[in-house]
């Protein structure tokens, strides 16, 4: 049995239990050696002197060797961030390094675990069939659309969010809580000391008692300078607190929105949850949660720790009917603020929303600038950015307004009436004697001698003032916390709706409601399968639809699409404009569902899988290099080995060696949707695909701006890599690169789609067909012509015949129009 627990062991165990054994023995042959030949002074100094030796030299070396080892930090950080790179971990983890001063800060982020997200999923994601303001915590999380305000649903999302910042027991946020605890009650404690300090000096001042008068002087300073060395760490705890929250949270969110499940692009396309602005969201809204949440610690935790211990002094130097009475007090009023405060969670709600769609005008504007301009709608723009802050205005002084009535009401009953209310209840047994049985003498007085009795008095008397003043002061600062609850109600509801619907987009969680049939083509009804893993495109039976924010239907272009491209079959998709073709780029990219069928693809994005080129160009922040690895980064070009010569012959291939130069080097880093041409941009995009070299690219309008000549030649160096090519495109030119075509918007509707070989009989008669149609309309245009002709006849006479008819009326009306002539002419030689 003992064996096999040995056995059973883990390393750490068995180690630790070798250490014990060896220190065991050595002790003891320690104090063998010392009880036989005891050790003389200048042996022991010999034996220290060599340890300490032994110490520095050992310092030394580690403190050389962390030197070293940041030296090393440092050099490769600024290497990295040169190159905007940084390195990845065995254990998923990132570290990159940032620029801090004149060197570089290393951070590393490691990746929230995917089981986190799957718990906290009973969290955040309630079912769909519950709305309002009534709330069951029985039956899970809130509902989106409940009304923030200090509520259980409030405790719920906060409580929520919480266990996302305070992950565990052992985590550094609750070490920093515990440490900012301790402050605390430290600080309570010092004003505990001061109250009493407070009483001996004057106590010593009126008696005359000089030497113990500056003693207490000098008492009150030195607890003065660990008085002010709390309040700053409280304050300074309190800033590292926020921040480690909103660390946590940016991380976590982060982490749930630019995953492989597209919520980035789905949560404002399909899902609409959060409006038009996550920015919003992540930005403002969460540093506001984290900054209210660290401070309501300190600003609810003191104001209760002092209620109790002020409380409890009290207690002792008043009695209990003076105390009854002085937190009867306390109680009403705060039940009465309580019912008269105005429901601020939701109005900050409300504030960070048109916050958020006032920033998003602004972003917009500044996406868009160089379109606004060409187009000098400059005016237009400032008509909506006008009219989204004077909402955004309107609503904040609304709140303002709110709270005048509120403030004063508060602002009497916390600072004047409590204090008033403490003043009664200590002078009630100077002046009702009767009552003076009720309440304790404390020690000092009974023990004291008549003389001193008066003095004693004085001092309790001085005591018990700042006691109660405190005491009112905890009172007040809890309840102007109740306000800030209400605010923080106001930013968790924010950050907890964003979060809960990143967790829907995550888990694709569109059930439709109970006893109900889902909207067709809404989100919850998504009846079709993407199948990921195929070697090839193929759709067999999809409707293509166009979606609409849940939980709305879609509107469908395409009742039922089938179609497969094996490798090789380069596919041309063309039609009219608004016929479906990126559509079905979206589909086949999985940003879209597939409602109904099947759609098939290959696994991986990138090589040897699949590839999107969008219609619009995008050009990341970063590097000259990540342009043409884009979206890989440069860790993945170092990872799989390739180098910059080839990075140069891909530039070479599109026509666009001459840029790596032109601009600096591969580590120059530019506004590039501004530097480079319509036509660069998308060469670029097509490097992007030489790069990486897919299986398969879809291309999407992705080279509209490229002259023919160098169009040809791209496409033949794509194909030459093996790449198979689906280009979605209306120039007919490209046809020649291609052996199918698939051609939507056919039919009276629209609505109907041919899928053809090229350079079959059946795709020669349906060009021969389009050529018929073409021949029997230019047939037709002899005819038009001479209808043309007739109507612009016809047009001309009537256009005489109401000629004659104003110069009549003109005639009546002569004296305005003349005035007017006048005023022009005098206009137009002023200016
Ligand atoms: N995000 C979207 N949400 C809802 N409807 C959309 C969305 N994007 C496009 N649509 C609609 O879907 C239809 C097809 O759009 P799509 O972009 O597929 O057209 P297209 O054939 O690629 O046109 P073009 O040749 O102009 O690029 C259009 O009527 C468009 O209004």
């Amino acid at each position: 049995m003992a064996a096999q627990s040995t056995l059973r062991q883990t390393p750490n165990q068995r180690f630790s239990q070798l250490f014990d054994t060896f220190y065991a023995r050595l002790a003891a042959r320690l104090d063998a050696y010392q009880r036989r030949a005891p050790l003389s002074k200048r042996t022991t100094r010999l034996l220290a002197t060599l340890a300490l030796s032994l110490t520095i030299i050992a310092g030394s070396y580690g403190g050389y060797k962390v030197y070293r080892r940041r030296k090393a930090d440092r050099e490769i950080g600024h290497r990295l961030v040169r190159k905007n790179s940084g390195l990845r971990g065995k254990d998923g983890s990132r570290t990159i390094f940032v620029p801090y001063k004149d060197s570089t800060s290393k951070v590393t982020i490691y990746p929230v675990k995917k089981t986190t997200f799957d718990a906290h999923r009973r969290l955040f994601l309630s079912s769909s069939d519950r709305h309002g303001d009534r709330y069951d915590p029985a039956l899970g999380p809130p509902p989106l659309d409940i009304k923030p305000g200090l509520n259980v649903a409030f405790l719920h999302q906060f409580l929520s969010l919480m266990s996302i910042v305070v992950p565990r027991w052992r985590s550094k946020e609750t070490g920093l809580l515990c440490m900012h605890a301790v402050f605390l009650l430290g600080r309570t404690y010092l004003s505990l000391i001061v109250a009493r300090l407070d009483g001996e000096i004057v106590r010593d001042l009126v008696a005359g008692k000089g030497k113990a008068f500056l003693l207490g002087i000098a008492k009150w300073l030195a607890i003065g300078s660990v008085s002010s060395y709390t309040n700053s760490m409280i304050k300074y705890l309190q800033a590292k607190i926020s921040i480690a929250f909103r660390t946590r949270l940016t991380r976590y969110i982060h982490d749930l929105y630019l995953g492989d499940k597209l919520a980035y692009y789905k949560l404002h396309n399909l899902d609409g949850g959060v409006g038009q602005g996550a920015d919003q969201f992540i930005t403002q809204d969460l540093t506001l949660f984290c900054d209210s949440s660290a401070a309501l610690y300190s600003s609810i935790g003191k104001p209760l720790v002092d209620l109790f211990t002020f409380n409890y002094q009290l207690y002792h130097s008043l009695g209990p009917l003076a105390l009854t009475s002085l937190l009867t007090s306390y109680f009403a009023t705060a039940t009465l603020l309580r019912k008269l405060s105005p429901p601020f969670g939701k109005l900050k709600a409300m504030e960070g929303r048109k916050e958020g769609e006032f920033r998003a005008l602004h972003a917009r504007l500044i996406a868009n600038a160089e379109e606004v301009a060409f187009y000098n709608g400059g005016g237009t723009e400032h008509i909506l950015l006008d009219k989204s802050f004077k909402e955004l205005r309107t609503w904040v002084q609304n709140i303002y307004k709110i709270r005048i009535g509120y403030n004063i009401l508060e602002d009497f009953v916390l600072k004047y009436s409590w204090s008033a209310c403490g003043y009664i209840v200590t002078s009630l047994p100077v002046f009702m004697p009767a009552l003076q049985d009720l309440t304790p003498k404390p020690k000092s007085i009974i023990a004291t001698p008549d003389a001193d009795h008066s003095q004693a008095r004085m001092r309790q008397f001085i005591t018990n003032k700042r006691l109660m003043l405190n005491l009112a002061d905890a009172g007040s600062r809890m309840m102007y916390s109740i306000k800030d609850l209400s605010e923080l109600a106001g930013h968790t509801s924010r950050v907890y709706t964003l979060i809960s619907t990143l967790h829907r987009v995550h888990a694709n969680a569109y059930t439709p409601p109970r006893w109900q049939h889902p909207e067709l083509y809404s989100l919850s009804d998504v009846q079709g399968t993407l199948h990921r893993g195929f070697d090839g495109v193929r759709l067999e039976d999809v409707p293509v639809v166009a979606p609409s924010l849940y939980p709305m239907g879609g509107e469908e272009l395409i009742a039922e699409l089938s179609f497969a491209v094996q490798p090789g079959d380069h596919l041309l998709i063309t039609g009219p404009n608004g016929s479906g073709k990126s559509s079905l780029a979206r589909i086949l990219a999985g940003l879209w569902p597939t409602y109904r069928g099947l759609t098939s693809r290959p696994r991986q994005q990138g090589q040897d899988g699949i590839m999107f080129l969008p219609q619009r160009p995008y050009l990341s922040p970063g590097t000259l290099r990540d342009q043409i690895i884009y979206p890989h980064t440069e860790v993945d070009m170092r990872d799989s080995g390739r180098t910059e010569a080839e990075l140069q012959t891909v530039l070479e291939e599109v026509r666009l060696g001459y840029l790596r130069d032109r601009e600096g080097g591969w580590d120059t880093r530019k506004e590039w949707k501004d530097v480079l041409s319509g036509g660069e941009k998308q060469r670029v995009g097509i490097s992007r695909i030489l790069w990486h070299e897919p299986r398969f690219a879809v291309i999407d309008e992705g080279t509209s701006a490229v002259s023919s000549d160098v169009e040809g030649l791209l496409y033949e160096r794509a194909k030459a890599k093996g790449i198979t090519l689906i280009t979605i495109s209306t120039r007919a030119s490209l046809r020649r690169y291609h052996n199918f075509t698939l051609t939507l918007g056919l039919g009276e509707e629209a609505n109907e789609y041919e899928f053809l070989r090229i350079g079959t009989a059946s795709e020669k008669a349906s060009v021969e067909k389009e050529l018929a149609e073409l021949r029997e309309k230019m047939g037709k245009v002899e005819g038009w012509k001479s209808r043309k002709a007739e109507i612009d006849r016809e047009l001309g006479l009537m256009s005489q015949m109401g000629a004659v008819g104003e110069e009549e009326e003109g005639e009546v009306e002569s004296p305005s129009v003349e005035q007017g002539s006048t005023e022009e002419v005098s206009a137009d030689s002023a200016t």
